[in-house]
């Protein structure tokens, strides 16, 4: 699907589940929008409750949907990044140098799907023979599934979307990003450090840009001891595609990473001693 001449005369070109809609059709809140507004004018009690129990059906839906097309995808690793990340930008490339990286290791590569870095992953995967996976959000005004996406789900839901990150990947290298890169990469390491999850390698490529904020985690979050030192060897930095598709195959491959045993019941957090093959964080 090409990104030219969405934005034609009728207007941006929108997609709503799976429609793709434009002008007057495309007038109308998402359903994201509709889930989460708290005042909608229409809700009655009644209306509302009937509302909500259809749409937890949708949601339902969107799972069952998400699990079949994934479930046999075999090893794959999720890269995050920042969807405004253009062609030709050192991120771009460093991001497509991953994905080829991931590919030629026999990993598939999974993204949102979008446009940016998550572009450039598929493009590197796709130009090396891998598989190439775009997990795509309904978004208003959002351009599409990026050109470079073999298989392609999309989601109405974050949440739902967030699931099948976690559930289908076995690590994930996170180029630089904003928001929406964030809230992927607290997502991965909440669940980690909550023992939601097996814990899985999180490598951050990019000292430059991720190494602030990994110092801003161990000297204001650890020094005021809302999380443990151990939750930061969670988050592996790296300089370059290489070194950061090495990071995140060594762990997987053999490195050893957190596990029930290193589960600390008593205090809700992992213990510091779990000897996970991270390297330095710093
Ligand atoms: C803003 C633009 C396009 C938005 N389209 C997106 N399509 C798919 N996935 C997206 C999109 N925007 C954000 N995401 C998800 O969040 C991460 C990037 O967000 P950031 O705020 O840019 O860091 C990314 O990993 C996606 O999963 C084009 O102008």
């Amino acid at each position: 699907m090409s990104h030219h001449g969405d934005a034609d005369a009728s207007g941006p070109r929108i997609r709503r589940g799976p429609q793709t809609l434009r002008g007057a059709a495309a007038a109308g809140p998402t359903f994201d929008q509709l889930l989460l507004r708290s005042d909608d004018p229409r809700s009655s009690e009644r209306q509302s409750t009937t509302t909500d129990a259809w749409r937890v059906l949708r949601i339902q839906g969107e799972f069952v949907e998400g699990f079949g097309a994934l479930a046999d995808l075999g090893p794959a690793i999720s890269v995050f990044g920042s969807a405004r990340t253009g062609p030709g930008a050192v991120e771009y490339e460093q991001a497509r140098e991953v994905g080829r990286r991931l590919a030629e290791a026999g990993f598939s590569v999974v993204t949102g799907g979008g446009p940016g870095a998550m572009e450039a992953a598929n493009r590197g995967a796709k130009e090396a023979g891998g598989l190439s996976v775009g997990l795509g959000i309904e978004l208003p005004h959002e351009q599409g599934m990026n050109d470079w996406v073999d298989l392609g789900v999309d989601f109405r839901y974050f949440f739902v979307r967030k699931v099948m990150f976690l559930k289908y990947s076995q690590g994930f290298v996170v180029v630089p990003g904003g928001l929406g890169t964030l809230d992927e990469l607290f997502e991965a390491l909440t669940l980690v450090q909550t023992g939601k999850v097996t814990a899985f390698p999180v490598v951050l490529l990019g000292r430059d840009f991720w190494g602030p904020l990994v110092d801003w985690i161990r000297d204001s979050l650890v020094a005021r001891g809302m999380v443990n030192p151990a939750d930061v060897s969670l988050l592996q930095l790296a300089d370059s595609p290489e070194e950061a598709v090495d990071l995140v195959l060594n762990t997987v491959a053999g490195g050893r990473w957190p596990d029930r045993e290193d589960w600390d019941p008593d205090h809700q957090r992992l213990t510091a001693d779990h000897g996970f093959a991270s390297g330095d964080p710093q």
